[in-house]
């Protein structure tokens, strides 16, 4: 392991938000459902036990225990576990969907647990947007009625939405579709419809709840692309729920990953691969092809004395596949250089092990 690795943190579900210019910040929060359920956060006797011992004792299911993460602006912020690991409570917690029992949301410095019904309402009708697996179009309605309506709700006229309506199904690729209904398009055009939907009120954050999985592979793989692209041109603070690593890795700039209602890791895809915080995590990542997600910063190596100094130079983040051609073909070990500073050096040992699958901790 590099010194580079072993500094990697293991738990890394707040940024270094020096600024405090987090869109999202969670703090301690918990959703216990069950009798008494408000007695277990406080409980230090109650907090150490696992779900089941809890289950058995109490009744009580602790859906999402004492998680901690911001979500920084314009991020992409994947929540990812095995079904029942609390994803879903922990998300709809956010916009207090689900009420949570204890903890702290803030959401662009409003501590969101004290807004009343009415705040909320607003809320979810001009910042946050959510897009869910079953679709939830209204099937009589046209799908720039569909699309338009939460502006028809939020007030807006008649013109003014069905323009901003159909810029939004221009921006999702379903031009000419405007005046179809919904059961005369296929699955993965619905949920673009879905998709238009949400965009359309302009939110500040868009929470997808598992979006894609109920479409076919391809389909599911042209939405993703779909997703990357619309967050390139529209640059919105995503907060996405899936169980599916390489969608997640595909997506997500950063990844929290539940289990069994905590936060086990967060981090950065190549933080998970490189350094999995436990066997749990291990597991996950295990057949990922790690040259598509590591780094040469996860590689490189301390110069050692002899070792020439005058090879090409590449920067730390760029993925070990795409460097693999330069540093083979090179006569001497590529340099790591970030802001001119030297961070260290890869050759094709370190390239090798890890096109190998021998890297340390494969
Ligand atoms: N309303 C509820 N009452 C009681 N228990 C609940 C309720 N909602 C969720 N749970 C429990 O909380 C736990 C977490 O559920 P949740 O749906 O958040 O998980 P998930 O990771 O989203 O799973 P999936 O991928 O299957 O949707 C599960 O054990 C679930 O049974």
């Amino acid at each position: 392991m590099t010194p580079t690795q072993t500094e990697a943190p293991q738990r890394r579900g707040t940024l270094p938000d020096s600024d405090g210019t987090a869109v999202i910040s969670v703090r301690n929060l918990w959703k216990v459902f069950g009798p008494k359920a408000d007695s277990i956060p406080g409980s230090a006797e109650m907090c150490g036990l696992t779900r089941r011992e809890l289950m058995d004792r109490t009744g009580c299911t602790a859906a999402v225990r004492d998680i901690d993460f911001d979500v920084s602006p314009g991020e992409v912020f994947v929540v990812m576990g095995l079904s029942g690991s609390g994803k879903s409570t922990l998300v709809r917690c956010l916009t207090r969907l689900i009420e949570p029992t204890a903890g702290e949301i803030v959401f662009e410095g409003e501590d969101i647990r004290q807004a009343d019904d009415r705040r909320l309402r607003d809320l979810r009708r001009r910042k946050f947007s959510m897009v869910f697996q079953h679709f939830g179009l209204l099937p009589h309605r046209r799908v720039v009625d569909n699309v338009s309506f939460g502006l028809e709700i939020r007030g807006m006229g008649r013109s003014e939405r069905t323009r901003r309506a159909q810029e939004v199904v221009e921006l999702v690729g379903l031009a000419g579709y405007e005046n179809s209904y919904p059961d005369q398009l296929s699955g993965g055009m619905q949920q673009r419809v879905g998709l238009a939907r949400a965009l359309a009120g302009d939110p500040d954050v868009l929470f997808f709840d598992e979006p894609f999985s109920a479409l076919d592979p391809l389909i599911r793989r042209d939405m993703q692309n779909e997703v990357i692209r619309l967050h390139h041109e529209v640059g919105k603070t995503m907060v996405f729920i899936t169980h599916d690593l390489s969608e997640a890795l595909k997506l997500g700039d950063r990844i929290l990953i539940m289990r069994d209602g905590k936060m086990v890791q967060c981090g950065t895809g190549d933080e998970l691969v490189g350094a999995p915080a436990d066997d749990y995590v291990r597991e996950f990542v295990k057949d990922v092809p790690r040259g598509d997600v590591l780094t040469l910063r996860w590689i490189m190596r301390p110069p050692a004395d002899g070792d020439p100094l005058d090879g090409p130079e590449l920067g730390p983040d760029v993925a070990v596949r795409e460097a693999t051609r330069a540093v083979l073909a090179a006569d001497r070990p590529v340099k790591v250089v970030e802001n001119g500073t030297l961070l260290g050096i890869v050759g094709d040992e370190e390239i090798l092990a890890v096109v190998a699958g021998q890297e340390g901790g494969a």
